[in-house]
């Protein structure tokens, strides 16, 4: 079979380049390499930290059981022989905020590192996890100059878990039964399917009364913001680091899997030019494919809805992208 990807063997030996060694990014860390899924290089500003955090992990290794490498830097030229880059950098919300509040400080943060970080690995995927996470990840699609198929974001896997989650602790039933479905924006306008979200093949509309349905919906549509309220600092970042994972281990592996993905879209859903979570099949090549699913009037209002808050994101990222740093 012959491989359309730039390299003839993809990830025969994975190297995963992390941007962002704060809390998400030193959780994804752990997680990539103690499930021994690759190399990872871990980057961040704040000299000294990703080097403690890497030295840390590496001292686990003998309890851990693997022989995975970790390298911390502030070198972006460190960054040479990533497959795949995932960017974390930025700052998180805190209580009172909302995600879109972030999106001067995270959009110039997110261009100068995409910039700087192209340099060195031209041919790595991305997979973008800062938030305001749809306009962020057009933002490193915009600067990258990438295909789209190798240009994604991370939210509709954590968005779909939280559902699911809460799904199972209403039925008080295993989690593992429970497949649940949200897409759109990762914002207060997400859109969570219930008609897609089931226990087992059943629909939850089977099992549950609406009341009921839509306190989950709106549970998960904040989901985030009851962490970050506990929190006070910062947000979640266990639930974050699995999601991430996840898409990572499908592309390494090349699983093939159907996951939400914030994904470029070109006419799917009557949208255009615009970052949007969106079933897809993830594997080796990226986004291999965008799932049209058939939606109610509803569901697509819904849908449509959800990119209001993007699309005004999108014209302040366009602003910041254009000034030469
Ligand atoms: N997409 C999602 O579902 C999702 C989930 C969780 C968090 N997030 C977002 O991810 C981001 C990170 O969250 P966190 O909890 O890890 O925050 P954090 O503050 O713990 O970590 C952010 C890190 O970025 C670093 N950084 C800042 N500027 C940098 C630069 N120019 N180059 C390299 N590193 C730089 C900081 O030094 C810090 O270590 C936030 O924007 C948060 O809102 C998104
Ligand atoms: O809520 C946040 O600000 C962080 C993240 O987007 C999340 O959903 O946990």
């Amino acid at each position: 079979m012959v491989s359309t990807s730039l390299n003839s063997h993809p990830f025969s030996s994975p190297r995963i380049g992390i941007i962002g060694a704060g809390k998400v990014g030193s959780t994804l860390a752990q997680r990539i390499i103690e499930k021994n899924l690759a190399d990872v290089v871990l980057l961040d500003i704040v000299e000294g930290m990703p080097q403690a955090i890497a030295l840390d992990l590496t001292q686990a290794r003998a309890v851990e059981g693997h022989d995975r490498q970790i390298l911390g830097t502030n070198n972006y030229a460190d960054l040479a022989g990533c497959d795949l880059v995932v960017i974390t950098a930025g700052k998180p919300r805190t209580p009172g905020m909302n995600r879109n509040d972030l999106i001067e400080t995270n959009a110039t943060i997110v261009t100068r590192a995409v910039r700087e970080a192209i340099a060195y690995c031209p041919n790595a995927m991305w997979i973008a996890v800062t938030n305001p996470l749809d306009v962020m990840t057009y933002c490193v699609w915009k600067t990258s100059q990438l295909p789209t198929q190798r240009v994604m974001g991370m939210a509709g896997v954590l968005d779909s878990a939280r559902f699911q989650t809460f799904i199972a602790l209403e039925l008080g039933c295993s989690v593992s039964d429970v497949s649940a479905l949200v897409l759109g924006s990762h914002g207060d306008t997400m859109v969570p399917l219930p008609r897609f979200s089931t226990v087992r093949g059943i629909p939850i509309t089977e099992l549950m009364d609406n009341e009921t349905i839509e306190r989950l919906v709106n549970r998960t549509r904040h989901g985030g913001a009851e962490v970050v309220k506990l929190m006070k600092t910062g947000g979640a970042y266990y639930a974050p680091a699995s999601s991430v994972y996840l898409m990572i281990e499908a592309i390494v592996r090349d699983r093939s899997r159907y996951l939400p993905v914030t994904s470029y879209l070109q006419g799917e859903y009557g949208l255009n030019d615009i970052y949007l979570g969106v079933p897809c099949r993830l594997g080796a090549q990226g986004v291999e494919s965008i799932l049209e699913l058939e939606l109610t009037i509803a569901e697509r209002e819904a849908l449509h809805q959800s990119t209001e808050s993007v699309r005004q994101g999108l014209e302040i990222v366009e602003k910041i992208m254009q000034i030469g740093f």
